[in-house]
Protein backbone atom coordinates (compact mmCIF):
# COMPACT_ATOMS: atom_id res chain seq x y z
CA UNK A 1 0.00 0.00 0.00
CA UNK A 2 1.19 3.35 -0.75
CA UNK A 3 2.23 6.23 1.95
CA UNK A 4 -0.71 8.54 2.40
CA UNK A 5 -1.31 11.22 -0.35
CA UNK A 6 0.13 14.64 -0.73
CA UNK A 7 -3.43 15.68 -0.51
CA UNK A 8 -5.00 13.67 1.98
CA UNK A 9 -5.88 15.33 5.22
CA UNK A 10 -3.71 13.87 7.17
CA UNK A 11 -0.49 15.23 5.62
CA UNK A 12 -1.52 18.33 5.17
CA UNK A 13 0.13 20.91 7.42
CA UNK A 14 -2.04 21.88 10.84
CA UNK A 15 -2.80 25.55 11.62
CA UNK A 16 -1.66 26.72 15.34
CA UNK A 17 -4.67 25.23 17.37
CA UNK A 18 -4.56 25.10 20.92
CA UNK A 19 -8.56 25.22 21.95
CA UNK A 20 -10.90 22.63 20.01
CA UNK A 21 -14.04 23.05 18.16
CA UNK A 22 -17.46 23.21 20.87
CA UNK A 23 -18.92 20.10 21.54
CA UNK A 24 -20.67 18.65 18.45
CA UNK A 25 -19.11 20.45 16.04
CA UNK A 26 -16.75 19.26 13.53
CA UNK A 27 -13.20 20.58 13.31
CA UNK A 28 -12.72 22.02 9.64
CA UNK A 29 -9.83 22.80 9.91
CA UNK A 30 -8.62 19.83 8.93
CA UNK A 31 -11.10 17.65 8.63
CA UNK A 32 -12.61 16.69 5.22
CA UNK A 33 -16.35 16.58 5.43
CA UNK A 34 -16.93 13.07 7.10
CA UNK A 35 -13.58 11.96 7.24
CA UNK A 36 -13.54 10.86 10.35
CA UNK A 37 -10.30 8.68 10.23
CA UNK A 38 -12.54 5.76 10.20
CA UNK A 39 -11.07 3.42 7.73
CA UNK A 40 -13.39 0.92 5.82
CA UNK A 41 -11.20 -2.18 6.37
CA UNK A 42 -9.27 -1.42 9.40
CA UNK A 43 -11.79 0.97 11.55
CA UNK A 44 -9.76 2.89 14.16
CA UNK A 45 -7.05 1.74 13.50
CA UNK A 46 -4.89 3.49 10.63
CA UNK A 47 -4.72 0.94 7.67
CA UNK A 48 -0.91 2.33 6.87
CA UNK A 49 1.84 1.58 9.64
CA UNK A 50 2.64 4.20 12.14
CA UNK A 51 5.67 6.00 11.54
CA UNK A 52 8.29 3.98 13.24
CA UNK A 53 11.16 6.61 13.52
CA UNK A 54 11.02 10.30 13.53
CA UNK A 55 13.73 12.17 11.34
CA UNK A 56 17.45 13.62 12.22
CA UNK A 57 15.94 16.35 14.02
CA UNK A 58 14.37 14.60 16.83
CA UNK A 59 16.52 11.45 17.02
CA UNK A 60 17.73 12.39 20.59
CA UNK A 61 14.50 11.50 21.41
CA UNK A 62 14.15 8.39 20.04
CA UNK A 63 17.51 7.18 20.90
CA UNK A 64 16.50 8.27 24.69
CA UNK A 65 13.48 5.90 24.79
CA UNK A 66 15.64 3.58 23.02
CA UNK A 67 17.95 3.55 25.74
CA UNK A 68 15.54 3.26 28.73
CA UNK A 69 13.86 0.05 26.90
CA UNK A 70 17.42 -1.77 26.28
CA UNK A 71 18.16 -0.93 29.88
CA UNK A 72 15.27 -2.48 31.59
CA UNK A 73 14.81 0.29 33.70
CA UNK A 74 13.03 -0.86 36.91
CA UNK A 75 10.18 0.60 38.70
CA UNK A 76 11.37 3.29 41.27
CA UNK A 77 8.71 1.66 43.92
CA UNK A 78 10.06 -1.57 44.06
CA UNK A 79 11.30 -2.82 47.57
CA UNK A 80 14.29 -4.62 46.22
CA UNK A 81 16.21 -2.94 44.10
CA UNK A 82 19.93 -3.46 43.17
CA UNK A 83 22.50 -0.71 43.73
CA UNK A 84 23.91 -1.23 39.98
CA UNK A 85 19.48 -0.77 38.60
CA UNK A 86 19.33 2.45 41.06
CA UNK A 87 22.75 4.14 39.29
CA UNK A 88 21.13 3.20 35.87
CA UNK A 89 17.77 4.83 36.01
CA UNK A 90 19.02 7.72 37.64
CA UNK A 91 21.94 7.97 35.07
CA UNK A 92 18.89 7.71 32.64
CA UNK A 93 17.09 10.36 34.18
CA UNK A 94 19.99 12.39 34.28
CA UNK A 95 20.62 12.27 30.70
CA UNK A 96 16.34 13.18 29.96
CA UNK A 97 17.15 16.43 32.03
CA UNK A 98 19.94 16.80 29.80
CA UNK A 99 18.64 16.76 26.96
CA UNK A 100 17.88 20.53 24.70
CA UNK A 101 14.31 21.49 24.62
CA UNK A 102 13.46 20.58 20.95
CA UNK A 103 11.34 22.67 18.68
CA UNK A 104 8.30 20.85 17.41
CA UNK A 105 7.96 23.60 14.23
CA UNK A 106 9.26 20.98 11.66
CA UNK A 107 6.65 18.28 13.34
CA UNK A 108 3.59 20.42 12.81
CA UNK A 109 4.13 19.33 9.08
CA UNK A 110 2.11 15.95 9.09
CA UNK A 111 -0.78 14.57 11.49
CA UNK A 112 1.13 11.10 11.79
CA UNK A 113 4.84 12.70 12.38
CA UNK A 114 2.65 14.42 15.44
CA UNK A 115 1.03 11.05 16.72
CA UNK A 116 5.18 9.29 16.74
CA UNK A 117 6.76 12.62 18.78
CA UNK A 118 3.24 12.34 21.54
CA UNK A 119 3.96 7.88 21.71
CA UNK A 120 7.83 8.61 22.10
CA UNK A 121 7.37 11.70 25.13
CA UNK A 122 4.72 10.18 26.55
CA UNK A 123 6.24 6.89 26.67
CA UNK A 124 9.67 8.54 27.60
CA UNK A 125 7.90 10.50 30.60
CA UNK A 126 6.61 7.37 32.11
CA UNK A 127 9.83 6.17 32.19
CA UNK A 128 10.92 8.92 33.79
CA UNK A 129 8.20 9.51 36.44
CA UNK A 130 7.70 5.32 37.50
CA UNK A 131 11.61 4.81 37.68
CA UNK A 132 11.68 7.23 40.32
CA UNK A 133 12.51 6.17 43.91
CA UNK A 134 9.22 6.74 45.79
CA UNK A 135 11.10 9.41 47.98
CA UNK A 136 11.98 12.08 45.24
CA UNK A 137 8.88 14.49 43.49
CA UNK A 138 7.78 13.75 40.52
CA UNK A 139 9.31 16.83 38.22
CA UNK A 140 9.01 16.37 34.76
CA UNK A 141 12.00 18.27 33.04
CA UNK A 142 11.40 21.31 30.32
CA UNK A 143 13.24 19.25 28.16
CA UNK A 144 10.34 16.55 28.22
CA UNK A 145 7.26 18.97 29.43
CA UNK A 146 7.92 21.67 26.40
CA UNK A 147 7.87 19.12 23.51
CA UNK A 148 5.28 17.15 25.21
CA UNK A 149 2.50 19.69 26.17
CA UNK A 150 3.43 21.55 22.51
CA UNK A 151 2.86 18.16 20.56
CA UNK A 152 -0.45 17.32 22.89
CA UNK A 153 -1.76 20.78 22.18
CA UNK A 154 -1.58 20.15 18.24
CA UNK A 155 -3.19 16.71 18.72
CA UNK A 156 -5.74 17.59 21.37
CA UNK A 157 -4.67 15.48 23.73
CA UNK A 158 -3.74 15.27 27.35
CA UNK A 159 0.28 14.66 28.25
CA UNK A 160 -0.13 11.40 29.21
CA UNK A 161 0.29 7.64 27.55
CA UNK A 162 -3.16 7.52 26.06
CA UNK A 163 -4.60 4.02 24.45
CA UNK A 164 -3.63 5.55 20.90
CA UNK A 165 0.35 5.44 21.61
CA UNK A 166 0.05 2.04 23.44
CA UNK A 167 -2.39 0.29 21.14
CA UNK A 168 -3.57 2.46 17.94
CA UNK A 169 -0.70 3.55 16.47
CA UNK A 170 1.75 0.97 18.39
CA UNK A 171 2.18 -1.99 15.77
CA UNK A 172 4.08 -2.40 12.94
CA UNK A 173 4.37 -5.27 9.79
CA UNK A 174 7.29 -7.15 8.83
CA UNK A 175 9.41 -5.62 6.33
CA UNK A 176 7.59 -7.85 3.34
CA UNK A 177 4.15 -7.19 4.92
CA UNK A 178 4.35 -3.70 4.52
CA UNK A 179 2.12 -2.57 1.86
CA UNK A 180 -0.37 -4.45 3.11
CA UNK A 181 -3.40 -4.21 5.56
CA UNK A 182 -3.09 -4.72 9.00
CA UNK A 183 -4.23 -8.13 9.77
CA UNK A 184 -5.04 -9.84 13.15
CA UNK A 185 -2.45 -12.48 12.65
CA UNK A 186 0.20 -10.12 11.01
CA UNK A 187 0.17 -6.72 13.52
CA UNK A 188 2.87 -6.83 15.64
CA UNK A 189 3.86 -4.68 19.06
CA UNK A 190 6.30 -1.53 18.51
CA UNK A 191 7.11 -0.33 21.89
CA UNK A 192 6.74 -1.29 24.97
CA UNK A 193 8.20 -0.90 28.86
CA UNK A 194 9.20 -4.49 29.36
CA UNK A 195 9.79 -5.99 25.98
CA UNK A 196 7.96 -9.01 27.32
CA UNK A 197 5.74 -11.36 25.23
CA UNK A 198 3.16 -10.45 27.81
CA UNK A 199 3.00 -6.56 27.80
CA UNK A 200 2.90 -7.00 23.70
CA UNK A 201 -0.08 -9.49 23.95
CA UNK A 202 -1.53 -7.38 26.34
CA UNK A 203 -2.07 -4.47 23.74
CA UNK A 204 -2.13 -6.66 20.89
CA UNK A 205 -5.30 -7.65 22.33
CA UNK A 206 -6.83 -5.17 21.74
CA UNK A 207 -5.36 -3.92 18.60
CA UNK A 208 -6.78 -6.95 17.11
CA UNK A 209 -10.10 -6.18 18.65
CA UNK A 210 -10.23 -3.08 16.84
CA UNK A 211 -9.76 -4.54 13.91
CA UNK A 212 -12.23 -6.89 14.43
CA UNK A 213 -14.47 -4.11 15.35
CA UNK A 214 -14.53 -3.10 11.60
CA UNK A 215 -17.73 -5.87 11.21
CA UNK A 216 -19.18 -3.58 13.50
CA UNK A 217 -19.21 -0.19 11.92
CA UNK A 218 -19.57 -1.27 8.91
CA UNK A 219 -23.03 -3.03 10.34
CA UNK A 220 -23.65 0.30 12.05
CA UNK A 221 -23.25 2.34 9.06
CA UNK A 222 -25.85 -0.23 6.88
CA UNK A 223 -28.14 0.26 10.13
CA UNK A 224 -28.28 3.99 9.56
CA UNK A 225 -28.83 3.63 5.67
CA UNK A 226 -31.85 1.72 6.35
CA UNK A 227 -33.08 3.98 9.75
CA UNK A 228 -33.30 6.62 6.89
CA UNK A 229 -35.47 5.15 4.58
CA UNK A 230 -37.15 3.36 7.96
CA UNK A 231 -40.04 1.03 5.58
CA UNK A 232 -41.12 -2.04 6.48
CA UNK A 233 -37.97 -3.96 4.71
CA UNK A 234 -35.46 -1.43 6.34
CA UNK A 235 -36.95 -3.10 9.58
CA UNK A 236 -36.37 -6.26 8.69
CA UNK A 237 -33.03 -5.41 7.33
CA UNK A 238 -32.04 -3.60 10.63
CA UNK A 239 -33.18 -6.49 12.27
CA UNK A 240 -30.45 -9.07 10.81
CA UNK A 241 -27.99 -6.58 11.00
CA UNK A 242 -28.74 -6.54 14.86
CA UNK A 243 -28.58 -10.49 14.86
CA UNK A 244 -25.60 -9.93 12.95
CA UNK A 245 -23.69 -7.49 15.30
CA UNK A 246 -24.54 -10.16 17.96
CA UNK A 247 -22.45 -12.38 16.83
CA UNK A 248 -19.75 -9.59 16.34
CA UNK A 249 -19.99 -8.38 19.99
CA UNK A 250 -19.79 -11.94 20.97
CA UNK A 251 -16.73 -12.47 18.90
CA UNK A 252 -15.06 -9.22 20.70
CA UNK A 253 -15.86 -11.11 24.01
CA UNK A 254 -14.07 -14.24 23.02
CA UNK A 255 -11.14 -12.16 22.08
CA UNK A 256 -10.76 -10.24 24.91
CA UNK A 257 -10.84 -13.65 27.35
CA UNK A 258 -8.13 -14.83 24.96
CA UNK A 259 -6.19 -12.46 26.44
CA UNK A 260 -5.05 -14.66 28.88
CA UNK A 261 -3.19 -17.39 25.80
CA UNK A 262 -0.45 -14.34 26.02
CA UNK A 263 -0.25 -12.61 28.84
CA UNK A 264 0.46 -13.98 32.30
CA UNK A 265 -1.77 -11.95 34.89
CA UNK A 266 1.04 -12.01 37.78
CA UNK A 267 3.17 -10.45 35.15
CA UNK A 268 1.02 -8.11 33.96
CA UNK A 269 -0.05 -7.21 37.57
CA UNK A 270 3.10 -6.83 38.77
CA UNK A 271 5.64 -5.47 36.08
CA UNK A 272 3.92 -3.95 33.19
CA UNK A 273 0.88 -1.94 34.87
CA UNK A 274 2.59 -0.10 37.27
CA UNK A 275 3.98 1.47 34.07
CA UNK A 276 0.78 2.90 33.07
CA UNK A 277 -0.36 5.01 36.09
CA UNK A 278 -1.08 8.48 35.59
CA UNK A 279 -1.68 11.16 38.25
CA UNK A 280 -4.63 10.15 39.20
CA UNK A 281 -3.53 6.42 40.49
CA UNK A 282 -0.63 7.92 42.37
CA UNK A 283 -1.91 8.05 45.81
CA UNK A 284 -1.55 12.28 45.53
CA UNK A 285 2.15 12.44 44.47
CA UNK A 286 1.84 15.85 42.02
CA UNK A 287 2.94 15.80 38.89
CA UNK A 288 4.84 19.19 38.16
CA UNK A 289 5.66 20.05 34.36
CA UNK A 290 9.13 22.14 35.33
CA UNK A 291 9.47 24.94 32.40
CA UNK A 292 6.04 24.89 31.73
CA UNK A 293 6.38 28.82 32.61
CA UNK A 294 8.83 29.07 29.25
CA UNK A 295 5.75 29.45 26.87
CA UNK A 296 2.92 30.88 27.89
CA UNK A 297 0.35 29.16 25.16
CA UNK A 298 0.61 26.42 27.79
CA UNK A 299 -1.42 25.58 29.94
CA UNK A 300 -1.32 23.23 33.77
CA UNK A 301 -2.63 19.84 32.61
CA UNK A 302 -5.76 18.49 34.22
CA UNK A 303 -6.37 15.24 32.38
CA UNK A 304 -3.23 12.80 33.82
CA UNK A 305 -4.84 9.54 33.42
CA UNK A 306 -3.19 6.47 32.79
CA UNK A 307 -3.97 4.51 29.41
CA UNK A 308 -7.46 2.59 29.59
CA UNK A 309 -9.27 0.50 26.98
CA UNK A 310 -11.87 2.82 28.35
CA UNK A 311 -10.64 5.15 25.77
CA UNK A 312 -11.52 2.52 22.81
CA UNK A 313 -13.73 4.59 20.29
CA UNK A 314 -14.99 1.21 19.28
CA UNK A 315 -16.77 0.14 22.72
CA UNK A 316 -18.01 4.30 22.63
CA UNK A 317 -19.52 3.96 19.18
CA UNK A 318 -21.17 0.60 20.51
CA UNK A 319 -22.76 1.87 23.27
CA UNK A 320 -23.96 5.28 21.40
CA UNK A 321 -25.47 3.42 18.38
CA UNK A 322 -27.50 1.12 20.39
CA UNK A 323 -28.22 4.12 22.93
CA UNK A 324 -26.41 2.36 25.89
CA UNK A 325 -24.47 5.34 26.46
CA UNK A 326 -27.43 7.31 28.18
CA UNK A 327 -26.96 4.86 30.54
CA UNK A 328 -22.81 3.19 30.53
CA UNK A 329 -22.25 7.14 30.64
CA UNK A 330 -24.21 8.10 33.25
CA UNK A 331 -23.03 11.42 35.26
CA UNK A 332 -23.07 9.16 38.39
CA UNK A 333 -20.27 6.92 37.17
CA UNK A 334 -17.34 9.18 37.81
CA UNK A 335 -15.02 6.23 38.50
CA UNK A 336 -14.46 7.70 41.89
CA UNK A 337 -15.51 6.76 45.38
CA UNK A 338 -17.79 8.74 47.29
CA UNK A 339 -15.60 10.78 49.19
CA UNK A 340 -13.21 11.43 46.44
CA UNK A 341 -16.70 12.87 44.50
CA UNK A 342 -16.90 15.66 46.91
CA UNK A 343 -13.13 16.40 47.55
CA UNK A 344 -12.80 16.51 43.01
CA UNK A 345 -13.66 19.10 40.66
CA UNK A 346 -16.69 19.36 38.67
CA UNK A 347 -14.43 18.04 35.44
CA UNK A 348 -12.88 15.39 37.52
CA UNK A 349 -16.91 14.64 38.25
CA UNK A 350 -18.06 14.08 35.15
CA UNK A 351 -19.03 10.80 33.86
CA UNK A 352 -15.68 8.39 33.59
CA UNK A 353 -16.48 7.44 30.38
CA UNK A 354 -17.46 10.89 29.01
CA UNK A 355 -14.23 12.12 30.40
CA UNK A 356 -11.94 8.97 28.10
CA UNK A 357 -13.22 10.54 25.15
CA UNK A 358 -11.01 13.45 25.67
CA UNK A 359 -7.94 10.97 25.24
CA UNK A 360 -9.13 9.54 21.96
CA UNK A 361 -7.52 11.17 18.56
CA UNK A 362 -10.12 14.15 17.95
CA UNK A 363 -11.38 12.53 14.50
CA UNK A 364 -12.55 9.69 16.71
CA UNK A 365 -14.07 12.00 18.80
CA UNK A 366 -16.37 13.74 16.33
CA UNK A 367 -16.80 10.83 15.02
CA UNK A 368 -18.49 9.88 18.08
CA UNK A 369 -19.90 13.19 18.49
CA UNK A 370 -21.55 12.87 14.75
CA UNK A 371 -22.91 9.52 15.63
CA UNK A 372 -24.48 11.20 18.92
CA UNK A 373 -26.65 13.06 17.08
CA UNK A 374 -27.87 11.08 14.51
CA UNK A 375 -31.35 12.07 14.23
CA UNK A 376 -32.92 9.27 13.77
CA UNK A 377 -31.46 7.33 17.13
CA UNK A 378 -31.67 2.92 16.71
CA UNK A 379 -33.54 3.15 20.08
CA UNK A 380 -35.62 5.28 19.07
CA UNK A 381 -36.33 3.83 15.88
CA UNK A 382 -36.91 0.06 17.54
CA UNK A 383 -39.47 1.33 19.95
CA UNK A 384 -41.54 3.24 17.04
CA UNK A 385 -41.61 -0.48 15.08
CA UNK A 386 -42.31 -2.31 18.47
CA UNK A 387 -45.36 -0.26 19.60
CA UNK A 388 -46.63 0.52 15.98
CA UNK A 389 -49.90 -1.06 15.68
CA UNK A 390 -49.04 -2.49 12.57
CA UNK A 391 -47.47 -5.56 13.08
CA UNK A 392 -46.42 -6.12 9.56
CA UNK A 393 -43.54 -3.69 10.16
CA UNK A 394 -41.67 -6.22 12.42
CA UNK A 395 -41.62 -4.74 15.41
CA UNK A 396 -41.11 -7.99 17.85
CA UNK A 397 -38.46 -9.46 16.10
CA UNK A 398 -36.85 -6.01 16.08
CA UNK A 399 -37.22 -5.58 19.49
CA UNK A 400 -35.74 -9.07 20.27
CA UNK A 401 -32.79 -8.52 18.15
CA UNK A 402 -32.10 -4.82 19.88
CA UNK A 403 -31.98 -6.68 23.12
CA UNK A 404 -29.80 -9.30 22.08
CA UNK A 405 -27.75 -6.85 20.90
CA UNK A 406 -27.60 -4.91 24.45
CA UNK A 407 -27.32 -8.15 26.46
CA UNK A 408 -24.48 -9.32 24.06
CA UNK A 409 -22.77 -5.96 24.78
CA UNK A 410 -23.56 -6.56 29.30
CA UNK A 411 -21.97 -10.28 28.90
CA UNK A 412 -19.29 -8.74 26.90
CA UNK A 413 -18.27 -6.58 30.32
CA UNK A 414 -19.39 -9.54 32.15
CA UNK A 415 -16.05 -11.17 30.50
CA UNK A 416 -14.71 -8.08 31.32
CA UNK A 417 -14.91 -8.37 35.25
CA UNK A 418 -13.81 -11.82 34.88
CA UNK A 419 -10.26 -10.22 33.39
CA UNK A 420 -10.10 -7.70 35.91
CA UNK A 421 -10.71 -9.93 38.54
CA UNK A 422 -7.80 -12.51 36.88
CA UNK A 423 -5.27 -9.40 35.90
CA UNK A 424 -5.64 -7.17 38.93
CA UNK A 425 -8.10 -7.95 41.67
CA UNK A 426 -6.56 -11.55 42.08
CA UNK A 427 -2.92 -10.28 42.16
CA UNK A 428 -3.44 -7.50 44.45
CA UNK A 429 -5.24 -9.69 47.02
CA UNK A 430 -2.14 -12.31 46.52
CA UNK A 431 0.08 -10.03 47.36
CA UNK A 432 -1.45 -8.19 49.86
CA UNK A 433 -1.73 -12.03 51.65
CA UNK A 434 2.05 -12.77 50.73
CA UNK A 435 3.28 -9.47 52.77
CA UNK A 436 1.03 -10.06 55.39
CA UNK A 437 2.36 -13.89 56.19
CA UNK A 438 5.90 -12.80 55.73
CA UNK A 439 5.56 -9.68 57.58
CA UNK A 440 4.69 -11.53 60.98
CA UNK A 441 7.79 -13.47 60.20
CA UNK A 442 9.65 -10.74 59.30
CA UNK A 443 10.96 -12.00 55.11
CA UNK A 444 10.13 -9.77 52.76
CA UNK A 445 7.69 -11.30 49.85
CA UNK A 446 9.06 -13.71 47.09
CA UNK A 447 8.14 -11.55 44.37
CA UNK A 448 10.11 -8.14 44.12
CA UNK A 449 6.88 -5.88 44.34
CA UNK A 450 6.03 -2.55 44.45
CA UNK A 451 5.66 -0.78 47.91
CA UNK A 452 3.69 2.15 46.65
CA UNK A 453 1.25 -0.01 44.17
CA UNK A 454 0.36 -2.31 47.25
CA UNK A 455 -0.44 0.95 49.42
CA UNK A 456 -2.70 2.10 46.47
CA UNK A 457 -4.10 -0.64 45.27
CA UNK A 458 -5.10 -2.66 48.61
CA UNK A 459 -8.79 -3.60 49.18
CA UNK A 460 -9.10 -3.01 52.64
CA UNK A 461 -12.65 -2.03 54.07
CA UNK A 462 -11.88 1.51 53.95
CA UNK A 463 -9.83 1.53 50.33
CA UNK A 464 -10.78 0.28 47.11
CA UNK A 465 -8.40 -1.17 44.13
CA UNK A 466 -7.77 1.83 41.76
CA UNK A 467 -7.86 1.61 38.09
CA UNK A 468 -5.48 2.86 35.83
CA UNK A 469 -7.83 5.72 35.28
CA UNK A 470 -7.62 6.11 38.59
CA UNK A 471 -11.17 4.92 39.09
CA UNK A 472 -12.45 2.62 42.38
CA UNK A 473 -12.52 -0.35 39.73
CA UNK A 474 -14.65 -2.72 41.21
CA UNK A 475 -17.74 -0.26 41.85
CA UNK A 476 -16.96 1.45 38.47
CA UNK A 477 -16.92 -1.59 36.21
CA UNK A 478 -19.92 -2.98 37.97
CA UNK A 479 -21.88 0.35 37.49
CA UNK A 480 -21.09 0.22 33.87
CA UNK A 481 -22.27 -3.51 33.42
CA UNK A 482 -25.38 -3.12 35.08
CA UNK A 483 -26.46 0.18 33.55
CA UNK A 484 -25.61 -1.90 30.63
CA UNK A 485 -27.83 -4.06 30.99
CA UNK A 486 -30.56 -1.53 32.06
CA UNK A 487 -30.79 -0.49 28.17
CA UNK A 488 -33.05 -3.66 27.19
CA UNK A 489 -36.43 -2.63 26.35
CA UNK A 490 -39.44 -3.92 27.75
CA UNK A 491 -42.73 -2.85 26.50
C1 LIG B 1 -5.83 -7.65 30.93
C2 LIG B 1 -6.74 -6.98 30.27
C3 LIG B 1 -7.55 -5.82 30.85
C4 LIG B 1 -7.60 -5.32 32.12
C5 LIG B 1 -6.83 -5.76 33.33
C6 LIG B 1 -8.54 -4.21 32.10
C7 LIG B 1 -8.83 -3.39 33.18
C8 LIG B 1 -9.70 -2.34 33.17
C9 LIG B 1 -9.97 -1.47 34.28
C10 LIG B 1 -9.31 -1.54 35.64
C11 LIG B 1 -10.89 -0.58 33.90
C12 LIG B 1 -11.49 0.54 34.77
C13 LIG B 1 -11.22 1.89 34.23
C14 LIG B 1 -9.83 2.36 34.54
O1 LIG B 1 -9.63 2.89 35.63
O2 LIG B 1 -8.94 2.20 33.69
C15 LIG B 1 -11.21 -0.86 32.52
C16 LIG B 1 -12.13 -0.20 31.78
C17 LIG B 1 -12.49 -0.55 30.52
N1 LIG B 1 -11.90 -1.52 29.73
FE1 LIG B 1 -10.52 -2.83 30.30
N2 LIG B 1 -9.05 -4.10 30.83
C18 LIG B 1 -8.47 -5.06 30.05
C19 LIG B 1 -8.67 -5.25 28.72
C20 LIG B 1 -9.60 -4.58 27.97
C21 LIG B 1 -9.80 -4.76 26.56
C22 LIG B 1 -8.98 -5.69 25.64
C23 LIG B 1 -10.84 -3.95 26.21
C24 LIG B 1 -11.44 -3.75 24.84
C25 LIG B 1 -10.88 -3.10 23.87
C26 LIG B 1 -11.27 -3.27 27.40
C27 LIG B 1 -12.27 -2.34 27.45
C28 LIG B 1 -12.56 -1.54 28.53
C29 LIG B 1 -13.60 -0.56 28.54
C30 LIG B 1 -14.54 -0.24 27.36
C31 LIG B 1 -13.56 0.06 29.78
C32 LIG B 1 -14.48 1.16 30.29
C33 LIG B 1 -15.60 0.53 31.11
C34 LIG B 1 -16.68 -0.07 30.23
O3 LIG B 1 -17.07 0.56 29.23
O4 LIG B 1 -17.17 -1.17 30.59
N3 LIG B 1 -10.49 -3.67 28.45
N4 LIG B 1 -10.47 -1.96 32.10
Amino acid sequence: MSQLGAAHFLSLPRPDIFIGPPVGVPDTTTLAAHDFDVDTRTGFMPPQMPLRRLSADWEQWELTLEDAISSRLQLGDRSFIEEVDKEKSRSWRDRVRELPILSIEGLKSSETTLRRAHLVLAWIMHFYVHSLPVSEPVRIPPSITLPLLQVSAQLQLPPVLTYSDDVLYNWFLESSQVDELPTETTIKCQTSFTSTNDEAEFYLTSARMELAGVDALELMRSTMDEAFVGDDIAIRRITDYLCQLVDVIHRLRAMLLDVKKGCDPQVFYHDVRPWFRGEDSQSGRKWVFEGIEQDPTLAEPTELSGPSAGQSSLIHALDIFLGVDQYSHERSLTGHTVDEAQATTAAQKSAFLERMQLYMPRHHRTFLNHLSNNPRPLRALVFDAATSPESSKGGTSVLEAYNAAVMALKEFRDAHMIIVALYIIAPARLYEAEVKSRSSVTQPPTRPGSESEYVTEKHSDNEPLKGTGGTDLVRFLKGVRDQTKGALMTL
